[in-house]
């Protein structure tokens, strides 16, 4: 590609140099530039990309692109703004790959992963070729990727919907974060389904307010279905049961199909009976009715098949077979996932990191639990603060004993976050003798197992997934369950 052809995509765009500079890649990072590359400095929040153009340069990079003034020999296409033209550029240089398949974007505060992974085996189950991106990994064709973030920058993204289109990918299931719509990561992207799973509080140290929070999400479904193409429907699937529904609903063009428990949906359950071992209810939708006996546990989980199910229906996939698939379906990796080492009681990690979710996941425990529930979790570092002792308060009213312990403290003093925990587990009404503060998660984990009898409940909350633990800047090799593994064989079960 030439440099020139990006000032016909830009309106505003200037460049200092020779137009007819051809680029044969595109890069953001300095640290991965190669030759020939184009490379695009982006004001980022920890760091300038403008401070890298010289490294770019060095790594054999053929032009820049950048919103402040630069000095370098290359030739520079100034832009109002590098993130927005990043996303333009990444589309174009890509041949705009997401108008080629249907992309499904799930975006909410808790369930995205799970609903994603629930939908991917739906439609995969019909036989249509799917790709999935999210907080766990990305799949393309077969192969499994690791990831940074939940959602993707729009370079890497627009770069993976392109291999994926390589090896006949029909649909991409994917999660889409607030933090995402917010800087434009999913910009260039048509989306065929948008996916509201829930709001609640989260990530308030970087969105500010609940309001703010509430709009970015929404800019899933504002920006859907403005124009109507016979040939390519686009649809908002929503929750009926979620106040921001409402929002979300009167800024879309896209159809809108409900589901819902509380409320009456498109796509709605009812007579719902949850044990430890799995979830039954009964399924009406606008193609007909089923029951259901799912392995998957909780009320929260029903929202997640129903979200998953009214996106697979608009898509044709008949009921029975979505029906098989659900049933067959054993849960994710790190969302509600027994530990089991044949010991008398339950083990059950899970990647609860908010107060609804930690509240959904004990208040399901407690529909099932027999005997003592022992609650262990911690709050993030450099994350929302504010959830702290929400979560603690959570904790303690559905726990008979609780340990706080660190979840990725990263550059924060441990002891402190556990501080910040402490005061909600206290106005729930817990003396000393029924919580402690135990920064060790190792330790904690140990403590915990240690602590239970015969039919107890142990919930291990917040890592799920996670085989490291963040202290410092430094990602150690951690995993909840696996500890929790050998603790259980410590004890001799
Ligand atoms: C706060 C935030 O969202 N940061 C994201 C953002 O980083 P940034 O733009 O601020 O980048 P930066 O580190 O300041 O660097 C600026 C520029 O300099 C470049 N650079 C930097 C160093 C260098 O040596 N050379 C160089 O060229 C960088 O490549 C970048 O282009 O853009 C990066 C690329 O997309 C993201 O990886 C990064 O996510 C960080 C790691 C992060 O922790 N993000 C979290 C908060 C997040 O986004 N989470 C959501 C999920 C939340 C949820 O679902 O619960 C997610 O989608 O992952
Ligand atoms: N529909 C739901 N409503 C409320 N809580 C849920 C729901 N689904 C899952 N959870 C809880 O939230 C936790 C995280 O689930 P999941 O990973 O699917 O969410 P996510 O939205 O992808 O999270 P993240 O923002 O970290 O990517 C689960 O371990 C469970 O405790
Ligand atoms: N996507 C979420 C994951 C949080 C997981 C939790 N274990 C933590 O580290 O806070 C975030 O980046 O805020
Ligand atoms: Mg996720």
């Amino acid at each position: 590609m030439q440099l020139k052809q990006l000032t016909e995509l830009l309106l505003l765009s200037r460049i200092a140099g020779n137009p007819d500079t051809e680029f044969t890649g595109v890069e953001t990072d300095s640290r991965k530039v190669r030759p020939g590359d184009l490379f695009i400095c982006i004001t980022g929040h920890r760091t300038d990309g403008h401070a890298y153009a010289a490294q770019a340069e060095q790594q054999g990079a053929s032009a820049i692109v950048a919103e402040k003034p630069l000095q370098t020999s290359l030739p520079v296409l100034y832009v109002p703004d590098s993130r927005f033209a990043m996303a333009l550029i990444a589309t174009a240089f890509y041949r705009n790959p997401s108008l080629e398949m249907k992309v499904i974007g799930i975006t909410g505060t808790n369930g995205k992963t799970t609903t994603t992974y629930i939908l991917e085996k739906i439609l995969r189950d019909h036989h249509f070729r799917t790709g999935l991106m999210g907080t766990i990994a990305m799949k393309i064709g077969d192969q499994e990727y690791e990831v940074k973030n939940t959602t993707q920058e729009a370079l890497e993204l627009q770069r993976h919907f392109r291999e994926m289109r390589n090896v006949g990918t029909d649909y991409c299931v994917m999660e889409v974060s607030s933090h995402a719509l917010e800087q434009g990561r999913v910009r260039g992207c048509r989306f065929r389904t948008a996916i509201f799973t829930n709001l609640s509080q989260d990530h308030l140290d970087y969105h500010l307010t609940m309001a703010n929070y509430k709009a970015a999400k929404g800019l899933l479904f504002s920006r859907m279905g403005n124009t109507f193409d016979p040939a390519f429907p686009q649809f908002a699937v929503l929750n009926a049961d979620d106040p921001a529904s409402d929002t979300y609903r009167r800024h879309t063009s896209a159809q809108v199909i409900t589901y819902g428990i509380d409320n009456p949906a498109d796509v709605w359950a009812s007579d719902i009976r949850i044990t430890a071992q799995g979830t039954s209810f009964r399924m009406r939708t606008f193609a007909g009715e089923l029951d259901l006996k799912l392995k998957l546990i909780g009320k929260f989980s029903v929202y997640n098949v129903l979200a998953a199910s009214a996106a697979a229906l608009a898509e044709g996939v008949p009921l029975s077979r979505i029906q098989s698939s659900l049933e067959e379906m054993t849960g994710v990796s790190g969302r509600f996932e027994a530990v089991y080492e044949g010991q008398p009681f339950l083990v059950i990690v899970d990647y609860a990191h908010t107060p609804d979710s930690l509240e959904n996941v004990l208040a399901t425990i407690r529909e099932f639990a027999e005997g003592k529930v022992i609650t262990l979790f911690g709050c993030g570092g450099d994350r929302d603060r504010s959830k702290r002792p929400i979560m603690g308060k959570i904790a303690g009213n559905y726990s008979d004993y609780v340990i706080v312990t660190s979840d990725n403290p990263r550059t924060e003093d441990p002891e402190a976050i556990l501080r910040d925990i402490e005061p909600g587990v206290r106005e729930a009404g817990l003396e000393p003798d029924r919580y402690e503060l135990l920064a060790d998660r190792k330790a904690a984990i140990q403590k915990a197992v240690a602590l239970a009898s015969p039919k107890d409940v142990v919930l291990i909350a917040g890592k799920g997934h996670e085989t490291y633990q963040e202290i410092g800047v430094t990602r150690y090799d951690f995993d909840d369950r696996l500890v929790a593994k050998n603790a259980i064989r410590s004890l001799g079960h």
